[in-house]
């Protein structure tokens, strides 16, 4: 029986950069990513970003714009991980490390691929392009991708 995680993912931008954080534990360790994690009981997903971004950067933002949704499938696991994909180039803050998180600034033509989930590579260059898309990935382990299909959409 298929049971949905709900998780949020923020990336911040500012002019031909993106700013990731080195997760420094938990799901994701030594992986670059946008800041985000779990939805808590009571909160919307849209509070969650919010508090996860503030919580792994120190920045805040009232600008979120959800650009992406996408679905992540594991081989033998029936928890479905539902990401909701917020970006904004407004916001208030100097990028700071948590316990999570070590930020960084790349530039767009120089992003981290070979340290990110196997999945960013193949949306990353939609979320830049500025369109909204819905993506399914179904991973065998967490490195190999085995199906996925990531559409453009015009609503999310
Ligand atoms: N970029 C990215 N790729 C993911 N791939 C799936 C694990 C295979 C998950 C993920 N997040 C999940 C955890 O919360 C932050 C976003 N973020």
């Amino acid at each position: 029986s298929m049971m949905k995680k709900l998780l949020t993912l923020v990336l911040i931008t500012r002019p031909n950069q993106v700013l990731l954080g080195m997760k420094k534990r938990g799901f994701g360790q030594g992986r670059w990513n946008g800041f985000g994690g779990k939805v808590e009981k009571g909160e919307t997903i849209l509070e969650a970003a919010k508090r996860e971004l503030f919580e792994e950067s120190s920045l805040k933002s009232d600008d979120l714009k959800e650009i992406g949704l996408i679905d992540f499938e594991f081989v033998g696991d029936p928890q479905i991980l539902e990401v909701h994909v917020f970006t904004t180039s407004k916001f208030e803050g100097e990028p700071t490390e948590s316990s999570e998180m070590r930020p960084q600034w790349f530039n767009v033509k120089d992003i981290p691929f070979d340290t990110m989930w196997p999945d960013d590579h193949l949306w990353f260059p939609l979320f830049l392009s500025g369109t909204k898309f819905k993506g399914y990935f179904l991973f065998e382990g967490h490195d190999k991708i085995l199906k996925q299909t990531l559409d453009k959409v015009d609503s999310l």
